[in-house]
């Protein structure tokens, strides 16, 4: 596979610099045709990915386009009233239907998520070293001054200095950045071996963005973490990628190599983000095309393809008839590409 050198914002990376060959191995996180539905609204519609052991998969697309949903759904985390079906199986076991125990014995030891903003998601009035000590005790077998050992030594595996220090502040004390890192800290707490991070650097300026970017890579790299990475932004899915998918009103699209949908982006939509995107062979002072319009609601979504009263591209067909239903045949869904396989995963 050639190697592309994609930049984001952090900076440039070699983006199949990291091997993710795994001849054997398991998916630790496979889906299979899920549909997610509020009443008879399905918000979700047949998505199918799969994470492997120590690779990062980005779920990218625009606001509402079902990214979190997906998330949540893998977690068994969806809320009251809505409903899931198809399959979920992470490390091997269905979730989908599973019981709360089997469920809550995986989330924080096997896999854990961290979120856009971690004030919020941080107690206020407690702090950060107890917060860490409580996932501690909560998913491995440690006590007493192990545990307190533990908090010191995960603070100091996402770079806080001075951790037996800052492990006594407030989450008022630290600033957005080192409180995502106790995020981090919490989620590693049990050893997972897949983490899902909904949008975890947005909230973040870029310097800062970036160095979380990049301590999630070096983590990965030490722990062979598998990610799932949910972005609204190109630079960060060319920064941490290995795989994406991309998700526009419920589906996936179009899913490949980060390699692969950098350099040949095929799906209408993918080229529309493509576009959208500020790159580095960009001329200063050129606009940005903006994909024009917006992504339908999913009580709204139009008959035939979802994308096409914005695609630049739309035939008469794409009014009527829905594209593929499924992207588990490695193929794009979309008209133009009736038979071609999608780009390579
Ligand atoms: N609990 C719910 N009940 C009804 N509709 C919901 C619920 N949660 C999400 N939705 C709808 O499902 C669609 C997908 O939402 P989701 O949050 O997964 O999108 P997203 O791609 O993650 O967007 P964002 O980037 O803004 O987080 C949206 O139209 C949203 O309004």
């Amino acid at each position: 596979m050639a190697s592309l050198i994609t930049q984001g914002r952090g900076g440039i990376r070699a983006a199949s610099q990291r091997s993710t060959e795994h001849s054997g191995a398991e998916p630790v996180l496979q889906i299979s045709n899920l549909t997610v539905s509020s009443g008879n609204l399905e918000l979700v519609e047949q998505v199918s990915l799969a994470v492997m052991p120590g690779e990062t998969l980005c779920l990218v697309g625009e606001s509402g386009c079902g990214k979190s949903l997906t998330c949540m759904s893998a977690l068994g985390l969806l809320d009251e009233g809505l409903t899931a079906r198809g399959s979920v199986r992470l490390f091997g076991t269905e979730t989908l239907g599973a019981p709360e125990r089997v469920l809550n014995a995986m989330r924080g030891r096997d896999v854990t998520m961290i979120f856009q903003n971690p004030m919020a998601a941080l107690n206020p009035v407690k702090r950060v070293g107890l917060q860490i000590a409580e996932a501690i005790r909560e998913h491995t077998d440690l006590v007493g001054g192990a545990v307190d050992r533990r908090v010191v030594e995960l603070l100091d595996q996402v770079g806080i200095p001075n951790a037996a220090r800052h492990k006594t502040y407030y989450p008022h004390q630290l600033s957005g950045g080192m409180c995502q890192r106790v995020m981090i800290a919490m989620a590693l707490a049990c050893r997972p071996r897949l983490l899902i991070a909904d949008e975890p650097t947005t909230a973040l300026d870029v310097t800062i963005q970036a160095q979380i970017l990049r301590l999630l890579r070096d983590l990965q790299d030490e722990l062979g973490l598998a990610i799932v990475f949910v972005t609204h932004d190109l630079g960060v899915v060319a920064e941490i990628a290995d795989h994406v998918a991309v998700m526009y009103a419920g589906r996936v699209v179009e899913a490949g190599t980060v390699d692969a949908l950098f350099e040949d982006p095929r799906h209408p939509y993918t080229r529309a983000l493509m576009a959208c995107r500020i790159g580095f062979q960009r001329e200063p002072g050129t606009p940005l095309d903006a994909v024009a319009g917006t992504v339908p609601a999913p009580s709204s979504r139009p008959a035939g393809c979802n994308f096409a009263p914005r695609c630049p591209q739309v035939q008469a067909r794409c009014q009527v008839e829905p594209p593929l239903t499924s992207t588990n045949a490695g193929t794009i869904a979309c008209h133009l590409f009736p038979a071609q396989p999608m780009v390579p995963q």
